[in-house]
Order: structure tokens, then C-alpha cells, then sequence
């Protein structure tokens, strides 16, 4: 049978279903729709899910054939409109979410879970409240605190069941979250182990994944590099990627509107002129504006 007919028949099978639901909301969640969906990774399946408890639609992007497979690369990407789609710089949500396409297309099977969870659960309108107070100078975390929130206001009950559903029989996690192997774990997914999944800062973002590490224990080196032990894996970012054939993200740096690298080593090899020291795009600009600058207020949560 084919990849795309093992999930087609999920739909029927699905049809009517209803069980009485995971976690607080007792949410349930169907395969509703199916189809392929080639990308500039490479070819995957979309897979649309109905749920009971929010009008949100929430997909997974299959790889493979993952119903019944076990050890399967798995990554649960939250919404992040401003990153995803605007290409912000604040966070590092759209270079994970190509990052995991990537990494799942390059493995034999693999599934993305696109989880509307937006602002990590507050939504929208709320994360730009947020922004506009971490211009204030509070973090990411005293941001969501002072409107109101917790931290991260996520539950992954739909996550849980959306990969029960595809009949996962284990998986190995993509990211750098405790929380998200916690609560999978809980909702009876079998979480194998763990990849992670650390994007280099920058500038723009250097504080806040420094905040996800220090307050939120986030599994990233608190100074904000990819430096785990158990991370087997080279940090693939900005296509720096030996040997793949795939076409790379955007490099960052042209994000940034500075050249990258490799053309400034050209534009410097045609240069008669020896290379400028310039020190200045190397630390950044160091106008990190109230990001940067502001200390963060003690009560580290999971910090250890
Ligand atoms: N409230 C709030 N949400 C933010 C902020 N910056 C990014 N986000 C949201 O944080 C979420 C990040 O989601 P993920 O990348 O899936 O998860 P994660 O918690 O970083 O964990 P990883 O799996 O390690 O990447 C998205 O929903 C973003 O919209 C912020 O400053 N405040
Ligand atoms: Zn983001």
C-alpha cells in the first residue's frame, strides 16, 4: 500500500469518530483530510485534522510511511504568524520550522505537527501585547506573566492524539522543550528519545532563547549555542549543509541584508584592496535596543 493510501484510509476510519477525548479539555481529534503537498524540501502528505475543542485546524506534515512505524523523527512546530509567515527576527520559530521540514524530509519517515497554538497559547493579539511590553524591557516570560499568562499557556493533548492517531508506535522528538516530551509522554505517546533541534542565535534573538533556556528550561546552552553533548548533529542553518542536494533556506545573513560569507570572501578575493577589519558586523551592531540590555529579574524557573 502506498504512503498516501495508508493515510486515506485513516479518513474512513476516522469518519466517525469520538472517543472521549486526552487531557483537561478532553479533546478529540480526527484525520479529515489527506493529500500530497510537494515543497521546496521535497514531497510530503498534508494531513488536515478536525477536533472538538477548537475551531482551529491543525496539520501534520507526513514523510514516509509512519503508520505503525516506530522511532519516528518527529517534530511539534506552534504557530508563530510574525516568524513563519513575516520572517521575524524576534524568535527563531521560522528557521526551526524549515530546519524540522528539512531534517524530517532528509530521515526515511518523519512528521511535522503544525499546532495553532499561536504566542505559545495566548494567541495573536496578545503576543504583540507581549512584544510591546519586552520593548518595556521585560522578557518573554515576565511579558506573558504581567498580561495575565503563564509562561506558556500550551497543552499537547491534540498533539497526542493527531500522532495516535497516525498510528505512531514511537517517536523521537525534535526539539529543545522539556514540556513537550513531559506532556506527550503523559497523553500516552511513546516519546523513544529526544532530537534537538537548536537554531544559532542572532542578534535580534540572542535574549530571548537565552530567556527560554535560563527561565523556561529550554535544553540551549544558556550562552546560546548549540553546544550539547548529545547533540550528535551539526547545526544546519542557513543552508550550510555539505553534500545536500535539497535547495537551502535563505541564508540569514541575507535575511539581515549583509552579505553572506561566502560573498563577502568573493567580493573580498576581486578586491585589490586588503580586507577591512571590520569588527563592527561581527559583534553585531550591539544595539540590542532594551532586548539586550536589561537583566532579567531572578525566580529562574528549572534553571539548574
Ligand atoms: N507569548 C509569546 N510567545 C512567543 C514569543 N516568541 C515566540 N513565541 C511563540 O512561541 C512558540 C514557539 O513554539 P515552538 O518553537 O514550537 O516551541 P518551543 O517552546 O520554542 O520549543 P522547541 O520545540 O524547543 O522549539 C510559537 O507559538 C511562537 O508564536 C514571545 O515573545 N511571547
Ligand atoms: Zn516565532
Amino acid at each position: 500500500m502506498s504512503d498516501y493510501d495508508s493515510l486515506a484510509r485513516l479518513v474512513e476510519r476516522d469518519r466517525d469518530h469520538d472517543c472521549e477525548g486526552y487531557g483537561p479539555g478532553q479533546v478529540c481529534v480526527r484525520v479529515a483530510a489527506v493529500a500530497e503537498l510537494p515543497t521546496r524540501f521535497g514531497r510530503f502528505h498534508i494531513v488536515a485534522f478536525w477536533n472538538n475543542r477548537d475551531a482551529k485546524e491543525h496539520i501534520a506534515m507526513v514523510h514516509g510511511d509512519v503508520v505503525g512505524a516506530s522511532d519516528v523523527p518527529t517534530r511539534l512546530h506552534s504557530e508563530c504568524l510574525t516568524g513563519d509567515v513575516m520572517a521575524s527576527l524576534r524568535c527563531d520559530c521560522r528557521d526551526q520550522l524549515l530546519e524540522g521540514l528539512r531534517k524530517i524530509q532528509e530521515a526515511e519517515r518523519g512528521i511535522l505537527l503544525y499546532l495553532r497554538q499561536e504566542g505559545r497559547g495566548i494567541g495573536l493579539v496578545n503576543k504583540v501585547r507581549a512584544y510591546a511590553l519586552q520593548e518595556q524591557g521585560l522578557d518573554t516570560v515576565e511579558a506573558n506573566l504581567a498580561l495575565g499568562f503563564r509562561d506558556d499557556e500550551r497543552d499537547y493533548a491534540v498533539a497526542a492524539h493527531m500522532l495516535l492517531s497516525l498510528g505512531v508506535n514511537s517517536i523521537q522528538l525534535i526539539t529543545n522543550n522539556p514540556e513537550k516530551m513531559k506532556q506527550l509522554s503523559m497523553y500516552g505517546v511513546n516519546v523513544a528519545g529526544r532530537i534537538p533541534h537548536v537554531i544559532p542565535p542572532h542578534e535580534f534573538n540572542r535574549f530571548y532563547l537565552q530567556t527560554k533556556a535560563q527561565r523556561s528550561g529550554h535544553y540551549i546552552d544558556p550562552s546560546g549555542f548549540a553546544h550539547l553533548v548529545e547533540q550528535s548533529d551539526p547545526v544546519m542553518v542557513e543552508g550550510m549543509r555539505a553534500g545536500s542536494s535539497r535547495p537551502p533556506p535563505e541564508p540569514l545573513a541575507q535575511v539581515l541584508g549583509e552579505p553572506t560569507a561566502e560573498a563577502a570572501a568573493e567580493a573580498q578575493a576581486k578586491s585589490s584592496r586588503p580586507p577591512a577589519a571590520g569588527p563592527d558586523r561581527a559583534a553585531g551592531g550591539g544595539s540590542q535596543g532594551s532586548q539586550g540590555s536589561q537583566g532579567s529579574q531572578g525566580s529562574a524557573r528549572g534553571s539548574d
